[in-house]
Order: C-alpha cells, then structure tokens, then sequence
C-alpha cells in the first residue's frame, strides 16, 4: 500500500480578539493582543490508497480545519503536511459562485484546476448528467437548493478524478437515491486506489463507507484506528454527549481543553 496523505505534528493557531482595536493594535504594534485558540495542536495523521477514512468528533472538534488543510486550502501554522496526488474537497459550500449558473461554475472550477477549454467541453456532459440538474445548469446556482448545490460539488470532483477526495458533510443533504449514486462512485473510487476521507456526524453513514475512523477532540486526535475499533467507543460517547446539558457539554470541553494546554494556560487566560 501507499501512503497518500502523512501529516506531522499539524497545529492551527487562530487569534480571538475581544474588541477590533485590540485587533487593530495588533496589526499595526506587530504585538499579541489577542489570545491563542488551537483548532488543531500536535495532530498526526496517515492514510492509504484504497482507504476510506471517516473523520469524527463533536462539533468545532477541527474536522473542517484538517479536511480544508489536506485540500490546501487553509495553511497549517505548524507542522508537516505531505500529501500524494490531486485533491479534491467536495462540501455543501465548496466555493461555487452563486452568481454563475451550473454550467459557468463547472466552468471556472476546471479551467481552475488546470483543464483545458477543450477538457472541459469533453467532461461537461458528464458532470451534467452525474448532477442531474437537466435545465437548472443554465439558472444561476444561488436558485438552486442545497441539494442541488450539492450535487453539482459532487458530480464536478469526481469527474475530474482526483487521487485523493475529500468529502466533508455532503452526502447529509442529498436525496437518497442520489446519494446511492454517490457512494457507488465513492466505492469504484476505493477499489481504483483512491484515499476518500469522509466527514460525518451520521454513525450509520460511517458503518457503511469507512474503514478507519479518525476521533478528533478539540483539535487532537481522541483515537484512531479500525473502524471496527473505533467506531463502538465513538458511539457510546456521543450517546452519552447527546443526553448532556449545555452546561455539562461546556465543562466538558473545558475539561478536554485543560488537558490539553495544561492549568497554568487556563490560569493565564482567566487574570
Ligand atoms: N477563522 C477562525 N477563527 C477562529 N476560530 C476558528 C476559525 N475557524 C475555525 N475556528 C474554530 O476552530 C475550531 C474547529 O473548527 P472546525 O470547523 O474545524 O470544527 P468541525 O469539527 O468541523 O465542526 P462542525 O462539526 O461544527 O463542522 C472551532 O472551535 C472553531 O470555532
């Protein structure tokens, strides 16, 4: 097997500012006036060819973050990131421009990747077809509804047969016959040797496509393993995470967070 995506000690650091002037003070004193927030710290990651690795964790957790800088869209702050092959990141907002219709967006996306006029004119048929958009690929895609939006993400990635595809939420908005269609192309991308990472909330979905499970908590990895593994230990959490109050869910996270950065971290920030 070959090692497509191999990501050392990835941390995204983000600054929260209280006010704008202490934004503001920042950019033109070139001091830190705001405070440290990690949405990523020390993540390591590796996945295969032929893999399909199910990216789970509570919500602000960092599955987008890690999705968007494997894609190449976000820059990690620190760390390695080594990765094999095209990328494509299919999410329900994947940068297709609401002012362009269907078929100008397909368009844009692929002379943005590098396709040629005449590429592109060959692969549209397809991608319309795959989309299912009959007439609407000639509206402008702000009418479209999400599922339809949807389907047009979907169906330009996977025409432009990316290495390694990405897809984060996508298939939750989806009809079900679509999103049958869907994840047989997910599979005849697996048995091609392609590395699909998903991200999902849904337990079910991750039983059916994944072979491994990432457990992300808080920006670090909780797990990683197995689905057959993982997976059990990720459900009895969430069941027990769901029944939580908003305020036992807040402790939690400060819990999780102060293992983490350590008490004198939290000790700083509190004065
Ligand atoms: N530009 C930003 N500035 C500050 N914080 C950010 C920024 N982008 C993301 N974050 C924070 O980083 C953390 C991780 O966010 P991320 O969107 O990656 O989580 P997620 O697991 O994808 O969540 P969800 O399941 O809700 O989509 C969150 O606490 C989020 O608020």
């Amino acid at each position: 097997m070959k090692k497509t995506i191999d990501l050392l000690d990835i941390t995204k650091k983000h600054k929260l500012y209280t006010s704008t002037s202490q934004k503001v003070k920042d950019i033109f004193l070139r001091k830190s006036f705001g405070e440290d927030f990690y949405a990523l710290r020390g993540v390591n990651f590796e996945a295969y060819n032929g893999e399909v690795v199910g990216l789970v964790g509570v919500n602000g957790a960092g599955k987008s973050t890690l999705s968007n800088i494997i894609a190449g869209i976000l820059p990690e702050t620190s760390g390695t990131v080594n990765v094999k092959g095209d990328v494509a990141l299919i999410a329900i907002a994947s940068g297709l421009k609401g002012n362009l219709t269907g078929r100008e967006n397909i368009e844009l996306k692929c002379l943005m990747l590098g396709f040629t006029k005449e590429e592109i004119k060959a692969l549209e048929p397809q991608i319309i077809e795959f989309a299912e958009l009959g007439k609407f690929i000639d509206q402008p895609i702000k009418s479209y509804s999400t599922g339809m939006r949807s389907r047009l993400g979907f169906a330009i990635s996977v025409s432009i047969d990316p290495d390694i595809i990405i897809i984060d939420e996508a298939l939750a908005v989806g009809d079900k016959a679509f999103n049958e269609k869907a994840f047989n192309k997910v599979m005849e991308f697996k048995k091609r040797g392609k590395t699909i990472l998903f991200v999902s909330h849904s337990i079910k979905l991750m039983e059916r496509f994944a072979d491994k499970i990432l457990w992300l908590e808080y920006g670090q990895v909780k797990d990683y393993g197995l689905r057959e593994d993982i997976l059990p230990k990720y459900e009895a959490f969430i069941k027990k995470y769901k029944k939580m109050s908003k305020a036992e869910k807040e402790s939690y996270k400060e819990k999780s967070l102060r293992q983490q950065y350590g008490t004198d971290m939290f000790a700083e920030t509190s004065k």
